[in-house]
C-alpha cells in the first residue's frame, strides 16, 4: 500500500512518496489507495483562477469571460469559445426558466444559479423583479420549505443546532465571510403560514437576505442566512426519511433561552455591535420575547411583527386618499391576533397618537382584533398573552369573524390569521355593504394560506374593494374593468429599513424608525397607481423606493442620536444609492 504524505513546494503539492495506485494512474491526493479507515487531508487551492475560478460563484461569470481575461487567468480551453455578454446571458436564462412550468423548478433553477453565477443570479432577480419575487419568495419559497430535504443539494447558510451548543462562536467562524451586516435567523417554528418546518426553514433566511441584496441594494458577501435548529415538533418532518435537521422534538425554556442567548453573545463578539440580526419566522410565543430581550442591548430587528406594521401602515396612509379621511376616521379589524396582527396593530395606533396628540391607550380603541376564540374583548383578558391584552377592549363576547364585522363595522379589515379561505363571500359583501370602498388586505402567506383571492374580493364586493394581499396575485377583470391588487408585503420594508440602518451606522431599531419607513414608502405610491386602485408602487421601482426609505431611517437615526457614521451625510438618498450593491460583472486585470 502506498504511504502518502503532502508537502506544499513553492506553491505546489507534491507527494514524497509512491503515489500511484498500483503503478497507474496518479493519486496525487491519496483518494484511491487511503482505505475508509486511512485519514487524509482535504486540500484545496486558494487562488481564484482557472478552474476554480469558474467554480467560484462570487467571481464567475461564466461565458463572458473575456478573451484577454481566459488568457490571464487559466480559463484557456475550459470555456466553449464563444463569449457572451451578461446581457445575452441574462435573456438565455430568463428563456430558460420560462420553459419550466412548476414553480418549484423554477425555484431550482434559481437556487443553482445563484450557487453558480451570482452576479448573474442578482443581475436577473433585478431586473425581472414582478417576475421572479413569486420564485425566490413567497409563495414558492414555502413550497421549497416543505421539500428542502428533497431538493437540498448544496448547503446555504449557516446551521446552528443544539449540537453546536457553547461552539457558536466557532460556528460563526467557520463563515468563510468575516464582514457581514445583515443576519437573518430563524428557528423555523412559523414559516409563513406553513407551521413548524423545523430545518428546513433555512429556505426563508436564504431568500429574505437574496431580496437584501436584490432589492436593497445590501452586498451579498455581507449577508449571513442562519437556521436555529432546535428540533422540530412536525411529526412529517421527524418521519421523512430525507429530513435535514435534528430529528428530535423542539427544545424549550431554559435549553432554547441558553441556546438563543449564546448565539446572541456570540453574533455580537464576532461581528460586533452594528450588525443588523432580523427575526424571521418564529413562533409568537418566543418572537416578542426575543425581541423585548434583545432590543435594548442588539441591532435587532423582528420583520414579522415590525416590518409588517412598517408596510402595512404605509398602505393605510396611501389608502387615505383613496378612501378618504384622516388614520383616525377609521376602524380596523383584524383576523389574527398573533405577530403581525398586534404589530401592525400597535403601530397604527402609535401613528394615531403622533397625528392627533391623543394617548396610545385612546388611540388603540379603534383597532379590533379576531383571533381562534373570537374577539378579544376585555372579559378574556386574564387568560389572554400578554401581546393581545391591550387590545381587550369592552365589548360583549363575539366569537366568529362574520359577527365581528357586524358587530365592529370596520372600514379596514386585515387577514393576519395564517389561515387561507377565512374570508368568506358573507364577510366581503358585509364588508362592502357597510363601506363605499372598503379596504380589505388578506396577508397571510403563501397563497395557499390567503384569507381570500383577489377574484374573490373585487366579485364579492361587486368591484368596491381596494384589496392588497401578501403573496402576488394576477389583476382580475370584473365587469368590464381591470383590477390591479397590490402586493401588502414585508418585502417592501426591510431591505430599505436594513439599508437605512447600515449606512447610518445604527446601533438600535426604534418605533419612529418604522414610521419613518411607513412614511417613505406611502409617499412613493403615483397619481398613476392610484389611477389603478393601488396602494403600493410596483415591485419594478423597488431599489429607488428602498434607497428612500433607506434615507428617511437613517435620518431619523440621526434626528435619535443613534448612528454612529458621523458626520451625516448631506443628501441621504443619493448617499444610500451610491452604497447599493450592482450586480454588472467587473473585469479582472
Ligand atoms: N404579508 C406579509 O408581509 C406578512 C404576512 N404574514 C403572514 O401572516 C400570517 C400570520 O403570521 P403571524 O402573525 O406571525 O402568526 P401568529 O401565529 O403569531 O398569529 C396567528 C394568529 O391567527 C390566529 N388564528 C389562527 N387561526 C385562526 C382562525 N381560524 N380564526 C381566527 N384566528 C385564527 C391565532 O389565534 P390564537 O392566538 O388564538 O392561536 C393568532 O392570533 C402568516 O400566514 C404569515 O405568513 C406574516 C408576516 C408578514
Ligand atoms: C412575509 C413574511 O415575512 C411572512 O409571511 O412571514
Ligand atoms: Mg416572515
Amino acid at each position: 500500500m502506498s504511504r502518502i504524505s503532502l508537502k506544499e513546494n513553492g506553491g505546489e503539492v507534491s507527494a514524497t512518496k509512491d503515489y500511484t495506485n498500483g503503478g497507474g494512474v496518479r493519486d496525487l491526493y491519496g483518494e484511491d489507495s487511503a482505505t475508509e479507515d486511512h485519514l487524509i487531508t482535504p486540500w484545496t487551492f486558494s487562488v481564484a483562477s482557472g478552474y476554480s475560478l469558474l467554480r467560484d460563484p462570487r467571481y464567475n461569470k461564466g461565458l463572458a469571460f473575456t478573451e484577454g481575461e481566459r488568457d490571464a487567468h487559466y480559463l484557456r480551453g475550459l470555456l466553449p469559445p464563444a463569449v457572451l455578454n451578461q446581457e445575452l446571458q441574462e435573456k438565455r436564462l430568463m428563456h430558460n426558466l420560462r420553459q419550466y412550468e412548476v414553480p418549484l423548478h423554477r425555484y431550482m433553477a434559481m437556487m443553482d444559479l445563484q450557487e453558480r453565477n451570482e452576479r448573474l443570479f442578482y443581475r436577473l432577480l433585478i431586473d425581472n423583479v414582478e417576475e421572479l419575487l413569486p420564485v425566490v419568495y413567497t409563495p414558492t419559497v414555502g413550497e421549497a420549505c416543505q421539500k428542502y430535504g428533497s431538493i437540498f443539494r448544496r448547503p446555504q447558510g449557516l446551521y446552528i443546532s443544539l449540537k453546536e451548543k457553547g461552539k457558536i462562536l466557532e460556528v460563526l467562524k467557520n463563515w468563510p465571510e468575516k464582514s457581514i451586516q445583515v443576519i437573518v435567523v430563524t428557528d423555523g417554528e412559523r414559516i409563513l403560514g406553513l407551521g413548524d418546518l423545523g430545518c428546513q426553514g433555512m429556505g426563508i433566511p436564504v431568500g429574505k437576505l437574496s431580496l437584501y441584496t436584490a432589492l436593497g441594494g445590501v452586498r451579498p458577501s455581507s449577508c449571513l442566512p442562519i437556521t436555529i435548529d432546535v428540533g422540530t415538533n412536525n411529526e412529517k418532518l421527524l418521519n421523512d426519511e430525507f429530513y435535514i435537521g435534528l430529528r428530535q422534538r423542539r427544545a424549550t425554556g431554559k435549553e432554547y433561552a441558553e441556546l438563543l442567548d449564546e448565539f446572541m453573545r456570540a453574533v455580537k463578539q464576532n461581528y460586533g455591535e452594528k450588525v443588523l440580526i432580523q427575526f424571521e419566522d418564529f413562533a409568537n410565543h418566543n418572537a416578542f420575547d426575543l425581541l423585548a430581550k434583545y432590543s435594548s442591548s442588539h441591532l435587532v430587528f423582528n420583520d414579522d411583527i415590525q416590518g409588517t406594521a412598517s408596510v402595512v401602515l404605509a398602505g393605510l396612509l396611501a389608502s387615505l386618499k383613496l378612501v378618504g379621511g384622516t388614520l383616525a376616521d377609521h376602524t380596523f379589524l383584524f383576523l389574527g391576533a398573533g405577530e403581525a396582527g398586534t404589530g401592525i396593530a400597535e403601530l397604527i395606533a402609535l401613528e394615531i397618537s403622533k397625528q392627533t396628540n391623543a394617548p396610545v391607550e385612546e388611540t388603540r380603541k379603534k383597532i379590533w382584533l379576531v383571533d381562534s376564540k373570537g374577539l378579544i374583548v376585555s372579559s378574556r383578558l386574564e387568560s389572554l398573552q400578554h401581546f393581545k391584552k391591550p387590545w381587550a377592549h369592552e365589548h360583549e363576547p363575539v366569537k366568529g369573524l362574520l359577527d365581528a364585522v357586524k358587530a365592529i363595522k370596520p372600514t379596514v379589515l386585515i387577514g393576519s390569521s395564517g389561515v387561507g379561505k377565512t374570508f368568506t363571500k358573507e364577510v366581503v359583501e358585509t364588508m362592502a355593504f357597510l363601506n363605499e370602498k372598503p379596504l380589505i388586505l388578506a396577508l397571510s402567506n403563501p397563497t395557499s394560506q390567503s384569507e381570500c383571492t383577489a377574484e374573490e374580493a373585487y366579485t364579492w364586493s361587486k368591484g368596491k374593494a381596494i384589496f392588497a394581499s401578501g403573496s402576488p396575485f394576477d389583476p382580475v377583470e370584473y365587469e368590464g374593468k381591470l383590477f390591479v391588487p397590490g402586493q401588502a408585503n414585508n418585502a417592501y420594508i426591510f431591505p430599505g429599513f436594513g439599508l437605512g440602518l447600515i449606512i447610518s451606522g445604527a446601533i438600535r431599531v426604534r418605533d419612529e424608525m418604522l414610521l419613518a419607513a411607513s412614511e417613505a414608502l406611502a409617499a412613493q405610491v403615483s397619481e398613476e397607481n392610484y389611477d389603478k386602485g393601488l396602494i403600493y408602487p410596483p415591485f419594478s421601482n423597488i431599489r429607488k423606493i428602498s434607497a428612500h426609505i433607506a434615507a428617511k431611517v437613517a435620518a431619523k437615526a440621526y434626528d435619535l442620536g443613534l448612528a454612529s457614521h458621523l458626520p451625516r451625510p448631506k443628501d441621504l438618498v443619493k448617499y444610500a444609492e451610491s452604497c447599493m450593491y450592482s450586480p454588472g460583472y467587473r473585469s479582472y486585470r
